[in-house]
């Protein structure tokens, strides 16, 4: 059943924000696979189904809102960067960057994948831990840890802990000195790239909290200070440009600038560092607009502009890691809705309300985030109508996808699904307003068993002592 292209053109195309391009789809009810995980489908009855499930099963199951992971996909995704990455002609390490999403079974699908794993919190690092994860293979981040967070890192034997000050250098250098080991190390150097992504998620311009800058001399200075510490080793240096980015312009410059320092430290210490770490921040399509790389594509760009830096400053290729998150876990789920209010405004667009938000989806308050959205209980042959999908919370900025079309006949009790919702939803969820953060269910061929549970009324008042 689909509906025929909707003949009228863009309604409401008016009060779209100026050079905003909301084309209608020809179909509302295709389900575009660019943006929804491989095993999502529109079933011959309508109703949507993913990892071989019925979507109105798993509302019935567990409830709305629901972030519904597609392990096969995700799965899937893994082991394509782990190919891109470590094939006959690259040998390179990725670390999935657990703030994306992290939960015990996710941990241990990216190990089993091949991937080692970026952590940047005590929280995550026991998240990592208490799934089983060798703690060789974690690498810890962050741009201020504590001594607690240091010492257990070393304390475990983390893989490499990436320091970000001078003030980190001392502590981490005296928790190991005390337990007799030396503990492996990386700079996490600025670089003094613009990524081309939103302000508040670009990292490597000068005027922000991370790393050490490479223009005014303060990674140099670190290395200097790791060199002469004996319970170091210097691994190599790190740079983090942003994310959501599409170009790989910006690792052009950052790997630029690495190089350069590697050079500089072999003709100021007589060493050529071994490693060089690209960081993450490659973008996925949220919209059909969207058009992300390959994992390969990305694996050849990188590796082919670390090669040729490292052939005009006469250095060794040193081995290269990068740190996904987004791109790894973002497309392997969509949030499960129910709609509980429709308020048409006619002229403008139409509220349609969710018994999620702003707790759930922070992204699209916090950086204007876009994203689609889609009927998937059923389908519809309505014409289509300027929709913004809103959330149940105390706040007019409490919106999940700010333009989209959706059937004009979505009504209460339809569901709705927002895909490539994995990374950076869950994991920055709250409890605004008191409402509860929902279950993550992961699906696979006809299976479906929730890997974090949804939160009670009693989780709600646990830390409450008055
Ligand atoms: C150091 C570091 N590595 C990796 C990532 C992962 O970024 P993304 O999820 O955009 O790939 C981040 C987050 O931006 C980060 O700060
Ligand atoms: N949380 C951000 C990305 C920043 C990740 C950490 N540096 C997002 O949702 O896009």
């Amino acid at each position: 059943m689909s509906r025929s292209a909707h003949p009228a053109g863009p309604r409401h195309a008016d009060v779209l924000p100026e050079g905003h391009q909301l084309p209608v789809p020809d179909d509302l009810n295709v389900l575009d696979p660019k943006v929804w995980s491989a095993t999502t489908e529109r079933r011959a009855d309508g109703v949507a189904a993913v990892g071989g499930i019925d979507v109105r099963d798993l509302a019935a199951r567990f409830g709305t809102p629901l972030y519904v992971m597609d392990e096969d996909d995700l799965r899937a995704r893994c082991r394509d960067w782990r190919a891109a990455f470590h094939n006959e002609e690259i040998d390179a390490d990725v670390f999935y960057a657990g703030k994306a999403f992290l939960c015990r079974a996710l941990v241990r699908w990216i190990a089993d994948e091949g991937l080692n794993l970026d952590v940047c919190s005590g929280g995550e690092l026991a998240v990592a831990l208490s799934a089983g994860m060798d703690p060789a293979r974690i690498g810890f981040h962050g741009n201020n840890k504590s001594t607690a967070e240091i010492e257990r890192a070393v304390e475990v034997g983390v893989g490499r802990i990436i320091v970000d000050s001078f003030e980190e250098i001392t502590r981490v250098a005296f928790a190991a000195e005390r337990r007799g080991v030396t503990q492996k190390v990386m700079i996490r150097v600025t670089v003094g790239v613009e990524a081309h992504t939103h302000e508040f998620i670009a990292t490597a311009h000068e005027d922000q909290k991370f790393g050490m800058s490479v223009a005014d001399g303060t990674a140099a200075e670190a290395v200097r200070r790791i060199i002469k510490l004996s319970h170091l080793e210097l691994l190599g240096l790190h740079s983090h440009i942003g994310s959501q980015i599409f170009d790989t312009s910006g690792f052009e410059v950052s790997a630029r600038r690495v190089v350069g320092l590697l050079a500089q430290i072999r003709d100021e210490h007589g060493v050529q560092l071994p490693e060089i770490d690209l960081g993450g921040g490659l973008g996925i399509a949220y919209t059909g607009a969207d058009d992300p790389k390959t994992p390969a594509d990305i694996a050849r760009e990188l590796t082919a502009i670390v090669r040729r830096e490292c052939d005009v400053a006469d250095l060794r290729v040193p081995r290269l890691s990068v740190e996904p998150g987004r791109a790894i876990v973002g497309p392997s789920t969509f949030t499960l809705y129910e709609v509980g209010t429709v308020k048409p405004l006619p002229g403008l667009r139409t509220y349609v309300s969710v018994d999620g938000g702003m707790s759930d989806n922070i992204r699209t308050a916090l950086y204007d985030a876009e994203y689609s959205v889609a009927l998937v209980s059923r389908v519809s042959d309505a014409e289509p109508m300027l929709a913004r999908v809103v959330g149940k919370h105390c706040e007019s900025g409490d919106i999940v996808v700010r333009d989209a079309y959706l059937p004009a006949d979505v009504t209460a009790g339809d569901l709705v699904a927002v895909p490539a919702t994995g990374a950076y939803c869950r994991s920055m969820a709250s409890n605004y307003n008191h409402v509860a953060r929902p279950a993550v269910v992961a699906v696979k061929d006809g299976n479906a068993r929730v890997i974090v549970r949804r939160e009670t009324e009693e989780d709600l008042l646990r830390l409450d002592v008055g």
